[in-house]
């Protein structure tokens, strides 16, 4: 099925395409939906077209794929972690062979321009090959006790897990999830965000066609009541969460009650400081960076951008004019630079965070949904002062607050002063001054002269409310595997009774 609509891709252009195959997998095949009269309309966000029909599971479809992943976690945990390598290199191979169509389609249900889609699918596979690549390596402990006597431990998976996804980056958090899952022996059930149903499907086909047991990696479609039905499951290890913070609290609440694993990837407002020592064009291509990608729709975004006072009249000179030079338009043309908004509902919150009274250096909104391109700055803290809502709270949209600082130690306690903690980024050529105030910054992730990179070998997650638990690099095996104390005697029991 999923064959038929990538073979389409090639001829598919903005506005063309209808999606009528089914978007739920387990047992190894796309599963028809069983209450098709509770659809909702998925939209094309470049045109606002209903591209197709999302179809909520209900408890027994949910039930069923666990289940079915389950069964096929018997069989994968008990694979050798080179055997399971092999099946998820080929998996890797697929999808890099196929990047072109799977990042159409990505464009078509999300709005991000292909550019960048391209970009996502890379990273996608990249993450899968990674963790293939740390399959082979799982391995404990041998512990020598006292007469002969010895321990060791086992790096066990930990049995089925549950990924709930954002719609900002679809294929690329399905991706994150599951192979750091399925490299430690686990199964996964995978729920996307209901406005972006379409790609974590052909991921669960490929990794089929790769050669998993059938159900080791599940989807199951819906909103709310299908996440609570996956996190109340008693079959369900673990879930790992990427969204906002207030349902990440409902995630941790729920999960709690069946003593589940967590792991959360919520959202932020990240400082990004540049001090007046810096390369300047290197820091202004960073602003850009940290604001503009998918449209401000991304989760780490250097959204507060503090520039020290003594060079606030160049860095905004450069960032106005590198602003409006930005081509918006089809996300599936190769020149655009900015797409869509993933929604109507998502343009008017948008625009509601901007109507404060900031001065807007410069403010697109194309026709005819979605575009929307807005760069929020002023030199003076009267106007843009970190007190403003919109200078507090996430956006998730392509607007960048400018303020000025005059000293260190003052941008650093302002740059903290935020419940959120996911990332943050330092420019200067000052090497000391670099390090210090990375070290300073209370987030996750902190960038040194660049921003926005995310290579898979590297952890990535939050401090404070932005989350907890890591996704890629070495350390995320910690967070789908579990320890087994085996103690062995070698000689008689002692016993004191
Ligand atoms: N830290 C990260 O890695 C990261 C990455 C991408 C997005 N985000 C964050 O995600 C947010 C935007 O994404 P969103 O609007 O899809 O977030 P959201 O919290 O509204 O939804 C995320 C997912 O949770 C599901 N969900 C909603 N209510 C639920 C419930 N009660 N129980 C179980 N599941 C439920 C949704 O259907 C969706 O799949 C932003 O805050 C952004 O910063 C974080
Ligand atoms: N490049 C991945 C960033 C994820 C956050 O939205």
């Amino acid at each position: 099925m999923a064959q038929s609509l990538l073979n389409s891709m090639p001829q598919a252009t903005t506005g063309t395409v209808v999606v009528t195959d089914h978007l739920n997998f387990w047992d190894g095949k796309r599963v028809k939906p069983t209450q098709e009269t509770n659809s909702e309309p998925v939209f094309e966000p470049a045109t606002g077209r209903v591209l197709c029909q999302m179809v909520p599971c209900g408890a027994e479809e949910v039930d069923e794929a666990i289940k079915s992943a389950h069964a096929a976690y018997l069989k994968w945990s008990k694979m050798a972690g080179m055997e399971r390598a092999r099946v998820m290199l080929e998996a890797a191979r697929i999808i890099r062979e196929r990047k072109e169509k799977i990042a159409k389609l990505e464009v078509i249900n999300n709005g991000k321009t292909i550019t960048e889609a391209l970009v996502d699918i890379d990273i996608a596979w990249q993450c899968i090959e990674y963790y293939a690549g740390l399959a082979g390596t799982l391995a404990g402990q041998h512990i020598q006790l006292p007469g002969g006597a010895f321990a060791y431990t086992r790096r066990e998976p930990l049995g089925v897990c549950v990924g709930i996804g954002a719609w900002n980056y679809p294929f690329q958090i399905a991706s994150w999830k599951s192979a750091p899952a399925l490299a430690c022996g686990n199964a996964m059930v995978f729920k996307p965000s209901p406005m972006t149903p379409v790609t974590a499907v052909i991921l669960a086909e490929i990794y089929k066609e790769a050669g998993v047991p059938d159900g080791l990696f599940c989807v199951v479609q819906g909103g709310a009541e299908t996440g609570t039905l996956l996190c109340h499951h008693p079959m369900v290890a673990k879930v790992s969460f990427t969204g906002s913070v207030p349902t990440g609290k409902k995630i941790m609440e729920m999960s709690s009650k069946g003593v589940k694993q967590v792991t959360l990837e919520l959202g932020g407002k990240s400082p990004l400081i540049i001090f007046k020592d810096c390369e300047l064009q290197n820091a202004v291509k960073g602003a850009l960076m940290a604001n503009f990608l998918t449209q401000g729709q991304v989760c780490c975004n250097g959204t507060r951008v503090y520039v020290q006072r003594e060079i606030m009249p160049q860095f905004l000179e450069e960032v106005v004019k590198r602003t409006k030079a930005i081509t918006l338009g089809d996300p599936l043309l190769d020149g655009t630079r900015m797409g869509a908004l993933i929604s109507k509902p998502q343009l008017e919150k948008v625009l509601g965070f901007v109507s404060q009274g900031v001065q807007i250096v410069t403010c697109y909104i194309m026709s005819p949904f979605f575009h929307l391109h807005i760069l929020c700055v002023t030199p003076g803290t009267d106007n843009c002062n970190d007190d403003m809502t919109c200078v507090k709270e996430e956006i998730f949209g392509p607007v960048m607050s400018v303020m000025p600082f005059d000293t260190e130690e003052e941008v650093i306690k302002r740059a903290n002063n935020t419940t959120f903690g996911l990332a943050s980024g330092v420019f200067t050529r000052d090497i000391s001054r670099a390090h210090r105030v990375a070290e300073n910054l209370e987030a996750g992730t902190c960038f040194i002269n660049n921003y926005n990179i995310s290579p898979v070998e590297v952890p990535f997650g939050g401090y404070k409310m932005s989350g907890f638990g890591r996704e890629n690099g070495q350390v995320t095996i910690e967070y789908y595997s579990q320890l087994k104390t085996v103690v062995v005697e070698m000689g008689d029991v002692e016993s004191l009774f």
